[in-house]
């Protein structure tokens, strides 16, 4: 296998008396979008300052295309692109100007015509950053992280404070990026965006990784495989629908919730609960099978609550799943 692009061992940082990240390792391959999820202070943008040289680690070591971030910053300049969050321009400057601006710092940029293609920006080349909406700013962003044809991008946030309209449009861009041959590190709160778009996720929790896998993977890590949710014809109380699933083969969990029953299990699932509900006399017509969520396993291998959604940026529309 060849060597990682990213490799990260036993990462430590604190500011004072806050550790923002206790201990964080990972590996990061070559081509991949590689997810870093989790809450608000959970140490994402800490650990990924680590990882560009921005920060140097108390304890630990990085190293990126095989180079260390801050002793060999000067080499790693060229070949690792940086957006990082809520990056800002001159109000007044241009697209184009901004893009030939960050262009000129590099031996080999790339062609900011492309660039502009590639983020869909080309007929914004000629507008001033401050009358350009936050999905053009953040592709703009995302541009000048581009323009010294990096091997590896670090996007953090990338999407945050964007609508669901333009948060697809910056996926589809992450997408291009990659099948140009870049390697990504995205750094984000949004569960769906890591669900949508990672090849591999490391959760991170409380300055800690609390799992690394493929978003499928992490899934089944945390859940198995399936979510049933049952509601009786009638009224049966919950000891009858309880006592019905004893010993039944493939249930891992199950509760009432307002009249519903919730199963949490694998297999064959839902034949083996519709089967012993019904040897039980409880009848049944509305019956729903979810696939547990990442945000389930996230809940469930970090033991933060659904309540800490309340933390998320106020920008970020309630639609999205955010941890
Ligand atoms: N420069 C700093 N000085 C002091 N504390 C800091 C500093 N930067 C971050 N922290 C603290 O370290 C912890 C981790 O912050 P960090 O920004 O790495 O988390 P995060 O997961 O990226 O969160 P967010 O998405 O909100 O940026 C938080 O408690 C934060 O308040």
């Amino acid at each position: 296998m060849s060597t990682p692009v990213v490799q990260a061992e036993r990462l430590r940082k604190a500011y004072g008396s806050t550790v923002a990240v206790a201990d964080v390792s990972l590996t990061v391959e070559r081509g991949e979008i590689y997810g870093i999820l989790g809450r608000n202070g959970a140490g994402k943008t800490t650990t990924v300052e680590m990882l560009a040289g921005l920060r140097t680690p108390d304890a630990g070591t990085v190293r990126v295309l095989g180079l260390d971030p801050t002793r060999d910053a000067t080499a790693l300049h060229e070949r690792v692109g940086l957006q990082l969050q809520e990056s800002a321009l001159p109000d007044r400057l241009r697209v184009r100007e901004a893009l030939d601006l960050y262009a000129s710092f590099y031996a080999r940029p790339a062609d900011p015509a492309d660039l502009l293609d590639l983020l869909g920006l080309t007929a914004k080349a000629g507008t001033a950053f401050k009358d350009l909406s936050g999905g053009q700013k953040q592709r703009l962003s995302v541009a000048l992280a581009l323009v010294g044809r990096p091997e590896v991008a670090i996007l953090d946030e990338l999407t945050t404070g964007l609508d669901p309209h333009a948060r697809r449009e910056t996926w589809a861009v992450v997408e291009a990026i990659r099948s140009a041959g870049v390697t990504i590190v995205l750094v984000t709160h949004l569960m769906e965006e890591a669900e949508r778009l990672c090849d591999r996720i490391a959760l991170i929790a409380s300055g800690r990784v609390s799992a690394v896998g493929t978003p499928e993977q992490i899934v089944a890590l945390a859940h198995g495989e399936q979510v049933l949710r049952v509601r009786p014809d009638g009224a049966v109380t919950d000891d009858v629908l309880l006592g019905a699933l004893a010993g039944v083969p493939g249930v891992r969990d199950a509760s009432v919730d307002d009249r519903t029953l919730v199963v949490r299990g694998g297999g064959t699932l839902v034949q083996d609960v519709l089967v012993a509900l019904d040897r039980h006399g409880v009848r049944t017509s509305d019956v729903r099978l979810d696939r547990a969520s990442l945000e389930d396993a996230f809940v469930s291998l970090t033991g933060d609550g659904p309540g800490t959604a309340a933390d998320a940026r106020p920008s970020v529309p309630a639609s999205a799943s955010e941890v």
